[in-house]
């Protein structure tokens, strides 16, 4: 069953030479880990922050985002509260951030069963403990009595993990949820998501920068590029051959997560502002297999090749033998 669907969501503001999302199109069914990567600035947020009804203020917003049938786009208050409440949930990347210094644990997790689900203190004290040992915190019933400055970091995440799945949502998404953890939290966090990801059957969106990092808990991975889906793909097919020239530089520039270091190359030059726009494909300026007079004059549209979609007037030609 899919459980979130963006068809089309462009999000334009006013002042800006060029929307922060164009076109973008994806889809999360339940049970399934897909990924949105790119690099700073490239819409990875403002995609996810859409499957709450959250788009920056002023923006004129096309095409839609459903999550489970529900289309948050133009959505009245009691549509978007339920969606928020009930049927997805939002990880992000500084636990501290998200959690009130002052108030403890305990209250953090158990204010929006009692507020908005109506429960008693006792009933939701029970929920949060139960939670709290779900996302593997070792003594539940201490941290719910504890201040957020009393735990590490990575202990902090699985509160708000666990915060997340109060209301026990079909969605979750995870916007850079390891990025500010160290190396080897990151990876303890990573696999926390996956074992609830796998025992509840949920749909999880995980944001990234980082694509050795998304293709090792993922089944499929999105490509973005100032604002558009430039690859997709399953896993597998996308780390072993990448089709766009974009997706085959975050790959060569990204340290590989096991094995020997590998030698890295970096992009060459920057992503393209919000200020600036291009008629043609926006990678084409830092990419090496840029035609003149072809790639510069028109953007490229996802097309399908072999098991990826791919957003690259060279596609054909760069295709693997496999394509052919
Ligand atoms: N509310 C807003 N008003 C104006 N510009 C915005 C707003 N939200 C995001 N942007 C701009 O939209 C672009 C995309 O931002 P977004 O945060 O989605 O990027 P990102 O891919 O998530 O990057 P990062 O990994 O750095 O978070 C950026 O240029 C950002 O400055």
């Amino acid at each position: 069953m899919t459980l979130l669907a963006y068809e089309a969501l462009r999000v334009t503001l006013p002042a800006m030479a060029r929307p922060l999302l164009d076109g973008v199109s994806l889809t999360v069914a339940a049970g399934e880990v897909v990924a949105l990567v790119g690099e700073s600035g490239s819409g990875k947020s403002v995609t996810a922050r859409a499957a709450l009804g959250l788009f920056p203020q002023g923006a004129e917003i096309g095409g839609r985002v459903r999550v489970e049938g529900t289309d948050l786009v133009g959505a009245d208050p009691a549509s978007l509260r339920e969606v928020r409440t009930n049927k997805a949930a939002m990880i992000y990347q500084d636990p501290r951030a998200a959690i009130n210094p002052v108030r403890r644990v305990g209250d953090f997790l158990t204010e929006p069963l009692r507020l908005v689900h109506g429960w008693s203190k006792a009933r939701a004290n029970v929920r949060a403990a139960e939670l709290l040992d779900a996302v593997g915190l070792p003594d539940p019933v201490r941290h719910l009595n504890q201040f957020p400055h009393e735990l590490s970091g990575g202990m902090l995440q699985r509160v708000v993990i666990a915060a997340a799945l109060t209301a026990e949502p079909g969605l979750l998404l995870c916007d850079e949820p390891t990025t500010a953890l160290d190396v080897s939290t990151q990876a303890e966090i990573l696999a926390v998501l996956g074992r609830l990801q796998r025992e509840r059957g949920l749909g999880l969106l995980l944001i990234t920068h980082d694509i050795e990092l998304a293709a090792s808990v993922s089944d499929r991975i999105y490509v973005m590029y100032a604002g558009r889906i430039v690859e997709t793909a399953p896993v597998a097919e996308l780390f072993a051959s990448p089709r766009h020239p974009y997706t085959a530089g975050l790959l060569g520039s990204s340290p590989p997560l096991e094995g020997p270091p590998a030698r890295l190359t970096p992009i060459h030059g920057a992503p393209m502002g919000l200020l600036e726009s291009a008629p043609g494909c926006a990678f084409a300026p830092r990419c090496r297999f840029a035609e003149p007079g072809r790639c510069d004059e028109s953007p490229p549209e996802l097309v399908r090749h072999g098991p990826a979609e791919v957003a690259c007037h060279r596609a054909a030609e760069l295709a693997p033998e496999e394509d052919r």
